[in-house]
């Protein structure tokens, strides 16, 4: 078996921090939470609905996992233009959302006439994070975000989350292999071994360091 989670509860607003070692089972956590895969036994539920059940939870919810979850052949300008499209939303609402990121975009994304399948790895992060938070979702599952960031886009990206967390209520699962940006950002984290969650720490001033004890870092 490659996951084994008894039970987990994620609270409504909670940041919620995943860490784990290579193959700890992390993306497949997501993966199951996005019923993209189907655990051989067991549920998830998004406000008590059974996500292999129906679809409504999917308006709800955001993510980004990987490159896959794109439009390769569209601009970012185009992929945004049909997400807006596919979330009823206005052109100076699109304007609205694009704006928080134009520090993390660094004048790289929009407007430029280039494919996303020809963007660069940390470029691509920053399309999936912008179209995961399009739409108003009160979920937001994000992959390592901070892998393939420059450090000055790490830290703008930081900002940006914490901001959302401080307006809005959005619930934020994020995995990641830096133990610094997941700790200043979430209040909670969970530690997966093997498949099997061994430490959920809560409290903000044990996280460094029960986290290094365990890396040994
Ligand atoms: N599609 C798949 N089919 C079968 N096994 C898979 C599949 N994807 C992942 N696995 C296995 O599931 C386990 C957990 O992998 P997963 O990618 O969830 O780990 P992770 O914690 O996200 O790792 P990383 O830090 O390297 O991203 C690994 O043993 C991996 O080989």
């Amino acid at each position: 078996m490659v996951l084994d989670v008894p039970n987990l509860f994620i609270p409504k607003a909670e940041c919620f921090g995943l860490v784990g070692n290579n193959g700890a089972g992390k993306t497949t956590l997501f993966r199951i939470i996005l019923d993209l895969v189907r655990a051989t036994s067991g549920k998830v539920t998004i406000d008590e609905e059974d996500v292999s059940q129906s679809e409504d939870w999917k308006w709800k919810v955001g993510a980004y996992l990987d490159e896959h979850m794109l439009l390769s052949y569209l601009t970012p300008d185009e992929y945004f233009e049909a997400l807006r499209k596919m979330y009823r939303m206005s052109d100076a609402d699109l304007s609205l959302h694009l704006e928080r990121f134009h520090e993390l975009f660094n004048d790289e994304i929009l407007g430029k006439k280039k494919y996303i399948r020809d963007l660069s790895k940390g470029n691509l992060k920053k399309v999936g994070i912008a179209a995961a938070l399009m739409g108003n979702p009160e979920v937001v599952l994000l992959d390592e975000p901070f892998e393939n960031l420059d450090p000055s886009s790490q830290n703008r990206l930081k900002k940006l989350i914490l901001n959302e967390i401080e307006k809005s209520q959005i619930t934020f699962l994020i995995s990641s292999h830096d133990l610094n940006h997941v700790t200043e950002i979430c209040e909670r984290i969970v530690l997966l071994e093997k498949g099997v969650v061994i430490k959920d720490i809560k409290e903000k001033e044990l996280m460094v360091n029960e986290l290094n004890e365990y890396f040994g870092t």
